[in-house]
């Protein structure tokens, strides 16, 4: 019973996500130009777990496991791999470009205490500008994900990149991605070690369109 309520519930708010509108916005912007991130570089992984049901919504709310970020966004992820391939490590992208409508169910499910870990539908987040991307490291010698201080979408502290728990060496993994993501135009969420922010977000527009839609 309380299975078909959540439910129920689920799939009212997912209906009107999808019927409401994003902010109208005025002034000059770049034109989108989203690059499915695999294209440029295969050998940057993707765990798209908003396809699947292991996510913080416990459905997925993405038909397809793809991931794509304006052009300079994207370029910059391939240097930021490579620059990690010596080190024994490469990139494990979990999203980048986000549907308005996603943000717009993300708010409506989370709770008021948790609302810090999502973005607010009326601004728009970054992904839906293309230009945000939530990430983690993959061992190149396992291709296995590293085990960071806390997990993907974990709503608790240990999330925050200045966590000062967690093990040292969770700590410097996390730490090394943050590097060089700052070195090439990134800037971390500060309460999420795996969002990041391209600077210069502000001059892309909020999108709405599906995976299936980019062309
Ligand atoms: C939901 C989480 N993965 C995330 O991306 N949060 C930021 C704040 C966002 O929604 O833009
Ligand atoms: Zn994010």
């Amino acid at each position: 019973m309380l299975h078909t309520v959540k439910a129920y519930y689920f799939f009212a708010l997912l209906f009107i996500s999808c019927a409401a509108k994003p902010p109208r916005e005025t002034g000059n912007f770049k034109p989108t130009d989203l690059v499915e991130i695999i294209t440029l570089d295969s050998t940057i992984k993707l765990d798209i777990r908003y396809a699947t049901s292991n996510n913080f919504v416990g459905r997925p709310v993405y038909q397809e496991a793809r991931a794509f970020l304006q052009r300079p966004a994207a370029e910059a992820l391939v240097k930021i791999n490579a620059s990690l391939r010596p080190l024994g490590y490469g990139l494990l992208v979990f999203d980048g470009y986000r549907p308005w409508s996603v943000t717009k169910l993300f708010w409506d499910i989370t709770t008021e205490e948790n609302k810090k870990f999502v973005a607010d539908p009326k601004k728009g987040s970054r992904h839906n500008r293309g230009c945000a991307v939530d990430l983690s490291l993959y061992e190149l010698s396992t291709g296995k994900e590293v085990t960071m201080t806390g997990i993907y979408d974990e709503m608790s502290e240990r999330s925050f990149p200045d966590y000062k728990g967690g093990t040292a060496q969770q700590r410097k993994l996390r730490d090394l991605l943050r590097e060089k993501m700052e070195l090439n135009g990134f800037t971390v969420y500060p309460y999420e070690w795996w969002h990041y922010d391209f600077n210069g977000w502000q001059q892309y527009r909020i999108s709405n369109i599906q995976f299936s839609e980019i062309r």
